[in-house]
């Protein structure tokens, strides 16, 4: 293959969806002798291009309904286009809607193989496989039951156990990250790492626009079923997200694990918090203080975090202090791993401290989120917002929300 060639081309694509009031039309219109129309078009892609290339990670940006997995469904080749083109080389695996591609009467070791065959794989090559996929999947005696009985996050476990363990050249996942718990993204990730090492093309659809920004060195924004920008990926989710925020029409949360068995605890707590006795944490934050509630600008801040760590065999552990102003403007967000900052992750307690020497904030109240993250922050293991907050005081002397260092100069 032509190094240059993309892996995948979508030719000026578009897809038209037939939108019908009520359900009687589409009877009326397949009877229609005069062939009256009953319906209205819509175009959920409108004239669509793009290249991805071999070894890429792309993430796709947009809001709902812009077209993101209708792309990716024809990428697949689930759908296929009204007008245009689209030519994939290589096989595909996809995780798209969960359950999709499985039988629910069959068993989850049935469906790996029904999987492995709608891939091109042997029952043979399959065969030899299987058992790194159910290790994989670690969803225990489920696996001999009918997938009709899972829940979603079991469903997920499966569908990723198969899809990157088949040797695919491209690999899609639309929001499956989503659905399974830290310890499960962590091993999704490394995974998806290894591939996208090994020369595999990733799209990856996430509305967790961080997971773009620090997984994909591409990111292409999709709008009303067109390419509104593509490009590098933290220019492109900076874009993205100021015409989200400007436009505001949508919150894009940050991405944070609470799982259910401790919600909760997380509901009335102030700072400190009882560690959870659930395995299912490979971190958590105990304690957060401030060394002082009443500030002036250009204070000295410091913050101080209790963590405790539950895995023998961490190495990519990172902390990261955001501060935001009450209505949820993100001021400053430093993490120890960008920063190059090395932190304890040996099973037990520890704490770090981030200190502000002078802060530059003007008068106001800000809130303070901590969060603790691994591998490189695209897996969030546990997340406290406004787990904090600082009021600063002062005489009046400036306005605006930080006191930027600057000079007047008079010139006549
Ligand atoms: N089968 C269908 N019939 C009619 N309209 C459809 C159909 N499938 C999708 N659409 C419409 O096409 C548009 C694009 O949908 P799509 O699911 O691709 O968006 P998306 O960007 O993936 O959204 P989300 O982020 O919510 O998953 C939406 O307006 C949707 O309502």
């Amino acid at each position: 293959m032509n190094i240059l060639e993309p892996i995948i081309e979508v030719r000026n694509v578009t897809k038209t969806y037939k939108l019908y009031d009520k359900p009687i039309d589409r009877l009326k219109e397949s009877l229609s002798f005069s062939n009256k129309k009953y319906h209205q078009t819509f175009n959920a892609l409108d004239g669509l291009s793009m290249n991805i290339y071999p070894g890429e990670a792309v993430g796709l940006l947009g809001r709902n309904g812009s077209g993101k997995s209708t792309l990716l469904k024809l990428i697949t080749g689930i759908l296929t286009p009204t007008h245009g083109e689209i030519i994939a080389r290589g096989r595909i695996s996809a995780i798209l809607e969960l359950g999709a591609g499985f039988n629910p009467e069959y068993t989850g070791r049935e469906n790996i193989y029904l999987n492995g065959l709608m891939l091109g794989i042997t029952r043979e090559e399959m065969d030899h496989k299987i058992d790194s996929i159910i290790e994989f999947a670690d969803i225990g005696t489920f696996i001999e039951q009918p997938v009709k009985l899972y829940s979603s996050g079991m469903f997920a476990r499966l569908a990723f156990a198969v899809s990157i363990n088949v040797n695919p050249d491209i690999l899609i996942v639309d929001e499956a990250l989503a659905v399974g718990d830290s310890r499960f993204q962590t091993k999704c990730i490394d995974k998806m790492k290894e591939l996208k090492q090994q020369g595999v093309t990733i799209l990856f659809v996430s509305h967790a626009v961080e997971q773009v920004k620090r997984f994909c060195n591409k990111a292409v924004w999709i709008k009303e079923g067109h390419v509104e920008a593509a490009g590098e990926s933290s220019e492109i989710v900076d874009l993205y997200e100021s015409y989200m925020k400007n436009g505001s029409e949508a919150i894009i949360t940050p991405i944070e694990v609470v799982p259910e068995s401790t919600a909760e605890l997380e509901a009335n707590v102030e700072t400190t918090v009882t560690a959870p006795k659930s395995s299912e944490y490979i971190a958590y934050i105990t304690n957060v203080t401030v060394n002082k509630q009443a500030i002036k600008t250009f204070d000295e801040v410091i913050v101080e975090i209790e963590y405790e760590v539950y895995e023998d065999h961490l190495n990519d552990l990172l902390v990261g202090v955001a501060l935001y102003t009450p209505d949820r403007e993100y001021i400053f967000g430093p993490n120890t791993f960008l920063e190059k900052c090395e932190i304890p992750q040996t099973k037990g307690n520890h704490i770090v401290r981030y200190i502000i020497p002078q802060i530059p904030l003007l008068g106001g109240v800000y809130c303070i989120d901590v969060g603790v993250f691994n591998n490189e922050g695209l897996v969030c293991l546990h997340y406290r917002e406004n787990v904090q907050s600082i009021s600063i005081t002062n005489k009046y002397f400036s306005e605006g929300l930080v006191y930027m260092n600057h000079r007047w100069e008079v010139m006549q």
